[in-house]
């Protein structure tokens, strides 16, 4: 009896999801970015370009006219990304370039070749990421989550704000998550030695994205560079890699999800749209602004958060 129930009902949730299919999807998708606007003649540079909504992002700005490099850890993924680009444009500009973000002499070299052969960046997308991945670190020492996605994109960005500078107007697009709302930055165990927990480590890492982002627009008044943090929405990509649940969960749901192609969308939308001209140091999600959570609005916690992350990689940043 409890086993017919259990069909039953299963039966009745398969047709339910089968009889609004469209509707769901139609729902999971969210905003696509509207706007027009064409690239000829600028330079886009986004990490982690091989993959998920990275490389869709790269699709997107190089059909736009763009001269897009795709930075990846893996060239030879990165070219079968190049490759796949150019199937879907023919005219498409794009380039991969060799940069891995869990090492700062990777992140140093390759900001060298960029400066000395690209005059100009208009359009800077830190978009690559690790999520939930057992505790490692980088070459550097650094905790995986903070070293790759903060850390690795701080040191980055850094070496080429000169250059963004003198080629504005130009954009920055951090790519963070709804996560943030869930993490803190723990400056007494800044490298989880303490105690790890996988989760929390992303947490931590997507909120320091949106302090990163918060600190460095308030840098940046008056350059005409300005820079937004992105949630991209929760999109069904290769990021589960580290987390048998999380893939079982997305493959399960994937009707629920964004693809890449719609995760890319708040991106691009932060990249080029007209009316985001002047706009900076916000958050946005959908192609709207976003909540932001308390912690990831606190001033304090930016500045000292600016001030650990110069000392970790042993910079100055003024
Ligand atoms: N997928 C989601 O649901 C979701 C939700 C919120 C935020 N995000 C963020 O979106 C961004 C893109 O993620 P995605 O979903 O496309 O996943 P993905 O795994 O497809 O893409 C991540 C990219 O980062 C690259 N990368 C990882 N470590 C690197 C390193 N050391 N050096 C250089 N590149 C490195 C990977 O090679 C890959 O190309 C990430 O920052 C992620 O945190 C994703």
């Amino acid at each position: 009896m409890f086993l017919l129930l259990l069909l039953g009902g299963l039966g009745l949730i398969t047709l339910m999801v089968l009889l609004f299919a469209p509707q769901i999807r139609r729902h999971a998708a969210g905003a696509q970015c509207k706007s027009t606007v064409c690239l000829d003649g600028k330079t886009v540079l986004i990490t982690g370009a091989n993959t998920g909504i990275g490389k869709e992002t790269a699709l997107d700005l190089a059909m736009r006219g763009a001269r897009v490099i795709m930075a990846c850890r893996d060239v030879e993924k990165g070219e079968e990304a190049a490759a796949s680009i150019r199937a879907a444009y023919s005219k498409a500009q794009v380039e991969v370039r060799e940069l891995d973000l869990a090492d700062t002499c990777s992140i140093r070299a390759f900001a060298q070749i960029f400066l000395k052969e690209v005059d100009q960046l208009h359009i800077l997308i830190t978009n690559a990421g690790v999520m939930m991945c057992p505790y490692t670190k980088t070459i550097d020492g650094f905790e995986m989550h903070i070293g790759v996605n903060h850390l690795g994109h701080f040191l980055l960005t850094s070496l080429l704000i000169g250059l963004m500078k003198r080629s504005a107007p130009a954009r920055i697009v951090v790519v963070s998550s709804l996560a943030h709302n869930f993490g803190w930055i723990r400056f007494h165990d800044f490298h989880s030695q303490g105690s790890y927990n996988s989760g929390l480590a992303y947490c931590q890492s997507k909120l320091a994205n949106v302090l990163f982002t918060r600190e460095l627009a308030r840098r940046l008044k008056g350059t005409n560079v300005t820079v937004n943090s992105v949630h991209p929405g929760t999109v069904n990509s290769d990021l589960t890699r580290h987390s048998t649940l999380m893939t079982i969960c997305f493959t399960v749901l994937s009707m629920f999800l964004k693809t890449p192609q719609e995760g890319a969308q708040t991106s691009i939308y932060c990249a080029v749209a007209e009316e985001l001209h002047s706009i900076s140091g916000q958050h946005f999600s959908d192609c709207a602004p976003a909540f932001v959570a308390p912690q990831g609005r606190s001033e304090e916690t930016a500045r000292r958060l600016w001030d650990v992350s110069c000392e970790q990689l042993g910079i100055q940043w003024d």
